[in-house]
C-alpha cells in the first residue's frame, strides 16, 4: 500500500514511518467516508434525499474539507503538535457525526450507517484504550439517539418503536462486542510496543557490552582489532593514515601489591578518564587488557600522534591519585604508524616494540618507531616477551 501511495500521491507521503502509518490509517479511514458520501449521493439521484441540491452540495463540500483535512495535517506533520499525533479521537468524532448526517439524510438506509458506526469504533483499535472506546460509545449512542429523536419529531420517517428498541439493542450489543475487541487488540498493540521498546534497550545494552571493557568503558581487545580492519581498509583504498599509540602503565604492579587490587582498578579507570579527554571525538580508545591500552588516532601521522602522546602523559604524569595518598603513576607510550600494505598485526608489533623501548629507557616517556635504530629493532624483533598479549 505504502509504495502504491509513493507513486499516486508522491507529495503526501511522509518519509517518517511512524508518520507513514498515521497516514495509511487516516486514508483507510477517508476511505471509508468515501464510501458512505457514494452511498449517500446514490440515494440523493434515487431521490431519497429531501434535501435541496445546493445545501446538499455545500454540505457535502464542508464534510469534504473535513474529511481531507486529517491526511493533510499528517502531511505537513501539523498532527505532531497534538498530545495524540494519530488524532484518532478526533477522527472519530468526525466520522461518527458525517455517519449521523448520513443517517439523517437517508433514515431508509440507517441500519447500513448503523454497521458503519462499528467500523468507526474498530478503527479505534488502532491507538485507543477503555476510556476512548468508553468516550466514542457514549458519542455514538447520543448522536443516534438524537438523530432518531430528531427523525421521529419532524414525522420525516416511521418510526417502529418496538422495531427500533428491538434493532437499538441489537446494535448496542454489538458496539460492546466490537469495543472489547477493540480494547483487546488495543491492549495487545501497547503490551507488544512495550515488549519492543524493552528489547531495543536490551539489545543496545547486550551489543554494548560485546564491545566494551566492564572496568573502564573504553572499547575492548576484540573490538580495537574491527576498528584497526576498517581504518587498514580506509588505508588502503586512499588518501588516509592512522596510527597506533601503545600504552603501558609504569610499575602498575606496585600499586596492586601497596595499595590493593580495588585501588589499582580506581587507577586503571583515572587513566581511561584522562585518555578519553586527550584525544578527539573521532580517535578510539581501547584496553588491551590488564594494565595496557591503544590509542588510535585516525588521520595522524607520527608527529602528529606523538603530541597526543605528550599530552597524555603530562596528564597522567600530573594527575595526584587520592587514593594512592597523592602518589603518581606514570606512563610509557610506543607509536607506529599504519603502513599501506603491511598487516595490522605488523603494526601493533612495532608499537609493542616501542613501548618496550620506552620501559627501557627508564619509563614515563615516548619512543616513536623513528626513535628505534634498525638494530635495537631486529634484535627486540625476536624478544618473546613483548607487551602485547595474544587473543
Ligand atoms: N587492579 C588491577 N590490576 C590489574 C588488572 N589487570 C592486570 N592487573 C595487574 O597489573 C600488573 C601488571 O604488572 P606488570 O606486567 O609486571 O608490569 P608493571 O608492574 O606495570 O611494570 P612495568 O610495566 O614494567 O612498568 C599485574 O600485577 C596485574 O595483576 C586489573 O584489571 N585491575
Amino acid at each position: 500500500m505504502t509504495t502504491l501511495l509513493r507513486r499516486l500521491v508522491p507529495h503526501l507521503v511522509p518519509d517518517d514511518p511512524h508518520q507513514m502509518l498515521r497516514m495509511r490509517r487516516t486514508l483507510m479511514a477517508t476511505g471509508s467516508g468515501l464510501v458512505l458520501t457514494t452511498v449517500v449521493i446514490t440515494a440523493m439521484l434515487a431521490g431519497m434525499v429531501e434535501m435541496p441540491v445546493p445545501n446538499f452540495l455545500l454540505l457535502y463540500t464542508l464534510i469534504w474539507l473535513g474529511n481531507v483535512s486529517f491526511p493533510l495535517m499528517i502531511s505537513y506533520d501539523i498532527n505532531l503538535l497534538f498530545k495524540d499525533p494519530s488524532l484518532t479521537i478526533s477522527q472519530l468524532i468526525w466520522h461518527t457525526l458525517t455517519n449521523t448526517i448520513s443517517i439523517y439524510l437517508v433514515p431508509e438506509l440507517h441500519t447500513v450507517f448503523l454497521m458503519h458506526y462499528l467500523l468507526v469504533v474498530l478503527f479505534g483499535a488502532f491507538r485507543m484504550q477503555r476510556k476512548g472506546f468508553f468516550i466514542i460509545g457514549g458519542v455514538i449512542i447520543s448522536c443516534y439517539a438524537i438523530v432518531m429523536a430528531l427523525l421521529f419529531w419532524e414525522g420525516r420517517y416511521p418510526i417502529q418503536l418496538k422495531q427500533e428498541i428491538l434493532s437499538a439493542a441489537v446494535f448496542l450489543f454489538m458496539l460492546m462486542g466490537v469495543s472489547i475487541i477493540g480494547t483487546e487488540i488495543s491492549s495487545l498493540r501497547w503490551a507488544l510496543k512495550r515488549r519492543n521498546s524493552e528489547l531495543n534497550i536490551v539489545m543496545k545494552q547486550a551489543k554494548e557490552q560485546a564491545i566494551t571493557d566492564d572496568l573502564t568503558g573504553l572499547f575492548n581487545r576484540r573490538h580495537l582489532m574491527d576498528i584497526l580492519r576498517r581504518q587498514q581498509a580506509l588505508t588502503v583504498r586512499g588518501d588516509y593514515c592512522f596510527t597506533l599509540c601503545f600504552v603501558d602503565l609504569d610499575h602498575f604492579k606496585q600499586v596492586n601489591d601497596n595499595f590493593g587490587h580495588k585501588a589499582g582498578d580506581e587507577v586503571l579507570q583515572t587513566f581511561s578518564d584522562i585518555a578519553r579527554n586527550a584525544v578527539r571525538e573521532v580517535d578510539f580508545v581501547a584496553r588491551l587488557g590488564g594494565e595496557e591500552f591503544v590509542l588510535v588516532l585516525v588521520r595522524t601521522d607520527l608527529n602528529g600522534a606523538y603530541h597526543v602522546a605528550e599530552r597524555l602523559r603530562k596528564s597522567m604524569e600530573k594527575a595526584r591519585l587520592d587514593i594512592l595518598g597523592g602518589h603518581r603513576v606514570t606512563a610509557s607510550i610506543g607509536i607506529a604508524q599504519y603502513r599501506k600494505k603491511e598487516t595490522i598485526e605488523e603494526t601493533m608489533h612495532r608499537a609493542d616494540i616501542a613501548v618496550y623501548a620506552a620501559k627501557n629507557r627508564g619509563r614515563n616517556q615516548i619512543v616513536t618507531e623513528d626513535d628505534l635504530s634498525s638494530t635495537i629493532l631486529s634484535s627486540l624483533h625476536d624478544d618473546a616477551d613483548l607487551y602485547t598479549t595474544p587473543e
